[in-house]
């Protein structure tokens, strides 16, 4: 079903307008696995003509998807979820080649993905308009009747991470065509592979022509011209704060929803399950290498029982496997994405080491991959206090009170969720409604699902709510028509 997506030499190909499209100029763009450096693909760096083609191809579908009912939509979306959960072991060998997830979370992703476009068709399928009388406005009567629908926005510019290549990706797509829009997807490079994949699967559902387009190629070369172009109604970005802040800067009149970078703070005060916090904390912290935008990124806890927690999450780290998913089966702790990654939690590592950080767990590198590393008494002056390292390393930060620890966690410029632990409900709200961030979890990781909670950043972390209800509302709008009866009062 999926070879037709590529050619005899692993090419893959585009959906634009419903054709799979070669790189009309010949130019393509090697994947390689960040397992063994094999070449898994190639796809196609597309030219500005390339772009447009596609553009134009949304823009015209659109016209007639937005007249399809939202039924129809959601007999398309049962459809695609059956067809992705059919394909989870290639989807799932795939995705663990291409971005180094390893298996069980690679199939994981996959049927997580599937429940979500399911659930998104269902949640359409029920969300209602209202209707508004005028007399409950000082100086209005009830002849007056605002009907409030939702119209689509037009063209989704939708463009995804390597981290989750399917399913923040599908979950772009679709709350945006439930909502009555076409979409572009720009997958990440490393990553593509899996996101024509999913396209296929929503063109085998039965996506009409031009409805669903992708476009591949290096943000770096082409991503300016397709965030600006004239014809995109609205952008669904997930991805590093730097790459957002250009595009927002970039961009005029065009509305911007965004998941961005973060810096979770598990605040841990003296009463807490300390058995529990550091289950939640390894986990949290260290799985998928810590490449989550939601993975737990410091530790700020009271220094009474610092080193229980310490002492705890150093045994519960040396039952993390580390290994590569291709040879060791299931493992934690996974090679990061590429090299520059690496280097980069690296210098983070050393930073924090000549700095006087004590280092209880890891700090060895062997490639790409990197032990899961524990830094104890790390201070504000060092840069894992503050820096996103997308990788294995923790840094813990002894904290002397909640306000301390309140402000250490707002000092941050990101403000993405933040995890506070304790056994009493009063300090928890207390510290709960003092934090900047957009979600807080009670005694349990820093975590995005289940995927119909609302899931938003503040600060550098993010625009606009997302979170299957808010996700189709945000990449819709109201429409209201009002009734203006003859008076008869
Ligand atoms: N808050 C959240 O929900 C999430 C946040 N993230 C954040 O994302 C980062 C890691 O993901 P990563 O994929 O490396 O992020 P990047 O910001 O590097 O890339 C994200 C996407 O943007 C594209 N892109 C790059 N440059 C441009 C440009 N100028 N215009 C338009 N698009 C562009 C990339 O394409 P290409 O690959 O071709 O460069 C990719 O598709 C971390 O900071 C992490 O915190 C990740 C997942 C979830
Ligand atoms: O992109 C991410 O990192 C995800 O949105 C995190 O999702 P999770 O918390 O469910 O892993």
């Amino acid at each position: 079903m999926f070879e037709f997506i590529k050619d005899s030499k692993n090419r893959y190909k585009n959906l634009v307008d419903g054709e799979w499209v070669a790189s009309k100029e010949d130019t393509y763009i090697d994947i390689y696995s960040p397992l063994d450096e094999s070449l898994i693909g190639s796809i196609p760096a597309m030219t500005r003509e390339e772009v447009d083609l596609a553009v134009h191809a949304a823009k015209a579908a659109q016209r007639k998807w937005k007249l399809t009912t939202i039924d129809e939509r959601g007999e398309i979306l049962y459809r695609a979820a059956e067809i992705l959960l059919e394909q989870t072991e290639e989807l799932a060998t795939l995705m663990m080649r291409e971005i180094a997830k390893d298996m069980k979370s690679s199939r994981s992703e996959v049927s997580r993905t599937a429940d979500f476009i399911k659930f998104t068709a269902d949640t359409a399928k029920n969300l209602s308009g209202e209707s508004i009388p005028g007399d409950s406005f000082p100086g209005f009567k009830s002849n007056k009747i605002s009907i409030v629908r939702r119209e689509p926005l037009g063209v989704v510019l939708a463009i995804s991470p390597f981290n989750y290549p399917i399913n923040l990706a599908a979950s772009k797509i679709a709350p945006g065509l439930m909502a009555g829009n076409s979409i572009l997807l720009k997958p990440a490079t490393q990553g593509s592979l899996c996101g024509l994949y999913l396209a296929k699967v929503f063109e085998a559902a039965g996506v009409p022509a031009g409805v669903l387009n992708t476009i591949t190629g290096r943000g770096g070369e082409i991503g300016d011209y397709v965030t600006t172009h004239p014809e995109i109604n609205f952008i669904n970005f997930t991805g590093s704060t730097e790459v957002g802040a250009r595009i927002s800067k970039l961009t005029s009149m065009v509305p911007l929803l965004m998941e961005l970078g973060g810096k979770d703070a598990a605040i841990v005060l003296e009463d807490a399950d300390l058995e529990l916090t550091a289950n939640n904390i390894v986990a949290g912290g260290y799985s998928y290498s810590g490449q989550r935008c939601t993975a737990v990124k410091r530790i700020l806890v009271m220094e009474p029982v610092a080193n229980q927690l310490v002492e705890k999450i150093k045994e519960k780290i040396k039952k993390l496997k580390v290994g590569n998913p291709l040879t060791d089966g299931d493992v934690d702790i996974v090679p990061l994405i590429n090299t520059k990654a690496a280097d980069f939690v690296m210098e983070l590592i050393e930073d924090a080491k000549s700095k006087g950080g004590k280092l209880i767990a890891g700090g060895n590198r062997q490639g790409n991959l990197i032990e899961p590393t524990l830094f104890d008494h790390v201070t504000t002056d060092m840069r894992l206090a503050w820096e996103e390292p997308f990788g294995p390393v923790l840094p813990i930060i002894r904290v002397k009170s909640k306000q301390e620890a309140i402000e250490i966690a707002n000092s941050s410029v990101y403000g993405l969720q933040s995890a506070v632990f304790t056994q009493n409900i009063n300090d928890a709200f207390y510290i709960a409604d003092r934090l900047e961030v957009g979600t807080v979890q009670i005694n349990n990781k820093t975590e995005r699902g289940p995927d119909h909670f609302p899931f938003l950043g503040v600060k550098a972390s993010g625009l606009g709510t997302q979170g299957i209800r808010y996700s189709i509302e945000s990449m819709s709008r109201p429409k209201a028509t009002v009734i203006n009866l003859p008076d008869q009062t």
